[in-house]
């Protein structure tokens, strides 16, 4: 299914692939499995945080009362009627005259009204035995020192809303408000095909014509960084029937196939000419690079639909491809709102360049120490340049309408460099 490619916006590309893409089916899993994930239903408090009203302050629980007038010049002795240790279940009262000893996280025993830290004491700090009298040498206000039940957040109080990426702070959230587990939408699995004849496992020799297969490892690590799973890493020479093998078994291992190379006008464009082909769309996008365009769902033997993303060879186009297409995919399958990726930012241009009239370019930049942005190569958008393209933080986006950008100006990013 070759011919003539329609020519499409990176904007309408975009929509094409995600019209009616829905979130994977939601599974309900360990907490420590959910870093990552998208939460699928907003989560509510099962306890109160804290469950109980408890201690601030290493001290004793007091009333406040009693120890209103308390300075070192004129202590105040108060007679010790308990001890609490956090996770304690003991039960004393805190009567007139009286205080319990107790520790951080401890519960407040009845009676008192106010914690006095062991500073405001006669007592030694750190281990000591429990002394039958405390001296109070300090004043503190009523319910100083006291975390009261419920005060960060009341039982059924909304906790994480449905939509959002689970990190240690939402984990440590859910956690502390009573689950166990979360439901979620699983990060999608990924299947990576490399196509090309001339692709070599990197590091071995090259023969004439050969050069080591860069796409694939580097669409392999692009998945682990953005938290999908990768599958599996094959790579296929210029066979259609190799290929049409490779996705089929790609189909059953993934949720979404990505394959590079062979999407152009070459006579032996191998995805173009595969039985797969009659189920993709392609398209000559206005943008550079990433022109040619391939894409469609198939269904994988038990049933479910796999997105196939047919990026061009070149790598730098394979790399813009990622960000432009592959991340918003793998953000709705993931439950996330795709408009929200990837990041983006403004930067100062340092260095100008031209761009295609017509075409939405995606320049590779790096920062430089005052700030602004230039140019990674100086061969600039070359979408061979792979070898450099590590250099680069982010990609320049620039309007189909803008022919040269400035120094001077500024530019809208795609911020490409993740955990740093
Ligand atoms: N007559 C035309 N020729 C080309 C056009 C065009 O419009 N008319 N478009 C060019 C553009 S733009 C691109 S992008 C490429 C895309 O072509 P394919 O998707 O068919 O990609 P290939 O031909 O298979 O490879 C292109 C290039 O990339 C190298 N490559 C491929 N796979 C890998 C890999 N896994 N690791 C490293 N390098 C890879 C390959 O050797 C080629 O040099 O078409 C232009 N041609
Ligand atoms: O579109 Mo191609 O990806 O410019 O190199």
């Amino acid at each position: 299914m070759s011919g003539r490619d329609g020519r499409v916006s990176v904007e309408d590309y975009r929509k094409r692939l995600l019209d009616g893409l829905m979130p994977l089916p939601p599974v309900q899993l360990p907490l420590a499995r959910c870093l990552g994930l998208v939460t699928a239903e907003a989560v509510t408090a099962r306890v109160a945080v804290p469950p109980f009203t408890n201690s601030a302050m290493d001290g004793f629980a007091v009333r406040h009362a009693d120890v209103a007038t308390a300075d070192p010049a004129s202590p105040i002795a108060l007679g010790v009627v308990g001890d609490l240790a956090a996770g304690s279940r003991d039960d004393p009262r805190v009567g007139d005259g009286q205080a319990v000893r107790i520790m951080t996280g401890a519960p407040l025993p009845a009676g008192a009204d106010a914690v006095v830290p062991v500073e405001l004491t006669d007592q030694p700090l750190g281990r000591a035995g429990l002394p039958e009298i405390v001296r109070i040498t300090g004043s503190v206000a009523r319910a100083a020192n006291i975390r009261l039940a419920g005060e960060d957040v009341a039982m059924g109080a909304p906790i994480l809303p449905a939509g959002v990426r689970v990190d240690a702070t939402a984990i440590a959230a859910a956690a502390s408000a009573g689950h166990g587990t979360l439901l979620v939408h699983p990060a999608p699995r990924v299947a990576v095909i490399a196509t090309g004849a001339e692709l070599v496992e990197p590091g071995q020799p090259l023969d004439t014509g050969q050069i080591p297969d860069s796409n694939g490892p580097m669409l392999a690590g692009l998945v682990a960084e953005f938290g999908a799973v990768p599958m599996s890493l094959a790579r296929c020479p210029d066979d259609p029937a190799a290929l049409d093998a490779a996705v089929t078994a790609a189909l059953d291992l993934a949720d979404v196939v990505i394959t590079s190379g062979g999407v152009s006008v070459g006579v032996r464009d191998v995805v173009k000419n595969s039985a797969v082909a009659d189920a993709l769309e392609f398209a000559r996008v206005s943008m550079r690079p990433g022109k040619p365009q391939g894409h469609g769902r198939l269904t994988a033997s038990d049933g479910r639909v796999v997105s196939l993303l047919a990026l061009p060879g070149n790598p730098v186009s394979v790399f813009v491809s990622w960000f432009v297409f592959v991340v918003p995919v793998l953000a709705a399958l993931a439950g996330l709102d795709p408009a929200s990726v990837p990041s983006t930012g403004l930067a100062p241009v340092g260095t100008g360049w031209r761009s295609p009239r017509g075409f939405v370019q995606f320049m590779p930049v790096m920062r430089l120490p005052d700030g602004t942005v230039a140019p990674s190569h100086r061969l600039g958008a070359g979408s061979h340049l792979i070898a450099s393209l590590h250099r680069a933080g982010a990609l320049a986006v620039v309007p189909a309408d803008v022919t040269e950008v400035t120094s001077g100006g500024v530019v809208d990013l795609i911020e490409t460099r993740r955990g740093s």
